[in-house]
């Protein structure tokens, strides 16, 4: 491919996850994989090239643009050797007319900007993000798995942590395969670690998806007590069966979960747990790192939508604890609406439960629970806090 030809090819992948950021479709990862299985003819270089200038044009483009053109009119406009390959050649794109309006440039949609809350570093949301590892104490130890990556550095507070350089291909590793490692931002480390759950405990990961905290709570219980892990997604709890069995924590129980009728499920389940996670569905403001093209996904009326939901499963989850027992709240999102708001809600709402102190270095107390941003702790942005239910 020409450099001009990557450029057109990044403006009609552009075109698809607008496209599928508006309609609720697969996400941007997902249209690039699929658009080069029908280019065989793309080598690695011209991939790599044409997902360096989607990826730049997304994180620079707050709000959805107009269009895929629109999206590489405003990258080109910062930068003049995306500027010349506008030049008209075979397969490349038409020249940009003087007065083609470009998308404009900005870190945060203009209506979200002011719900995110007050620390958040907003212009550190579309930062670079490392690949974190988590060595899993069931089959590993720190000191086994540091020498097989020798550029992986220490993370602050996580003695299981390690980090490497963006994009390090993990999975491809032998010690990935033998489930000597996971895959694991520090924020989603540090949240498994704040839950303090300890071998011989009840504890019900609620909304576990594909486990990743399932396995790292899995691993500080030693493989012993009860964990049960349980999602409304089918989908998603079936990826936990394979990575447990990787992993080595074939005691998880996994329960699926009939959306809105989720008390029923888990009326067997009351006064148990010690610990109960919430890890719950959010608008993903601290994943942006990530999922850049995640903010023209996002709109007044699904926020509003999901900080129902999470009022919701909150209520569900409170009678399963036992007396003493602690509910973790945590979202990957930054609104004050999601995080400290559904604290305050959840209090006033139910009585005999209190906001404890969370005791790690990491991060920033926030209404009653705790802050991790990628500007402030290099991790993904989090908010959680340790509810719990007196005797
Ligand atoms: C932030 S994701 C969880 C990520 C997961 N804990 C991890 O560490 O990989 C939120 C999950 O909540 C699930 N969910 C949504 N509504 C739910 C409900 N009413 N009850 C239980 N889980 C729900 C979603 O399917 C999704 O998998």
């Amino acid at each position: 491919m020409t450099p001009s030809a990557r450029v057109q090819a990044a403006v009609e992948l552009l075109d698809a996850i607008i496209a599928s950021a508006r309609d609720g479709g697969p996400a941007a990862d997902t249209l690039i994989a699929r658009y080069f299985k029908e280019r065989r003819y793309a080598g690695s270089r011209d991939r790599r090239a044409v997902r360096d200038h989607v990826y730049d044009a997304v994180r620079r483009t707050a709000e959805r643009p107009e269009s895929g053109r629109a999206a590489m009119i405003g990258l080109a406009r910062e930068r003049a050797e995306i500027a010349v390959l506008f030049d008209g050649s075979p397969h490349g794109p038409a020249p940009i007319a003087p007065e083609e309006p470009g998308a404009a440039g900005g870190a945060v949609p203009a209506w979200l900007a002011p719900l995110l809350a007050n620390p958040v570093e907003q212009q550190e949301l579309l930062g670079r993000a490392p690949v974190d590892l988590r060595v899993n104490r069931l089959k590993a130890t720190p000191d086994k798995v540091a020498p097989l990556f020798p550029d992986a550095v220490a993370i602050d507070g996580l003695p299981d942590g390690l980090r490497l350089s963006e994009g390090w291909p993990v999975e491809q590793s032998d010690a990935w395969k033998q489930g000597l490692i996971e895959v694991q931002d520090a924020g989603s480390q540090l949240i498994s670690a704040a839950c303090a759950v300890e071998p011989g405990m009840t504890v019900i990961d609620l909304c576990a998806g594909a486990g990743g905290k399932t396995l790292a709570l899995a691993a500080a219980m030693a493989g012993e007590g009860t964990l049960i892990a349980a999602d409304t997604i089918r989908s998603r709890l079936a990826r936990l069966a394979p990575r447990a069995e990787r992993a080595g924590a074939t005691f998880i129980e996994t329960l699926l979960l009939d959306q809105g009728h989720e008390a029923g499920a888990l009326e067997s389940l009351n006064g148990r747990a010690d610990v109960v996670l919430v890890d719950a569905p959010c608008s993903g403001t601290g994943t942006w790192r990530r999922n850049p093209e995640a903010r023209w996904r996002l709109t007044p009326a699904r926020l509003d939508r999901l900080v129902h939901e999470q009022a919701r499963i909150l209520d569900f989850a409170a009678p399963l604890l036992a007396p003493g027992g602690a509910l973790i709240y945590a979202t990957c999102a930054l609104t004050d609406r999601e995080g400290a708001g559904q604290v305050r809600g959840f209090l006033d709402r139910h009585h005999g439960w209190e906001a404890e102190q969370i005791r790690i270095e990491q991060g920033r107390d926030h209404s009653g629970g705790r802050l991790l941003t990628p500007g402030h702790d290099a991790t993904d942005g989090f908010y959680f806090a340790r509810l719990r239910r007196m005797a």
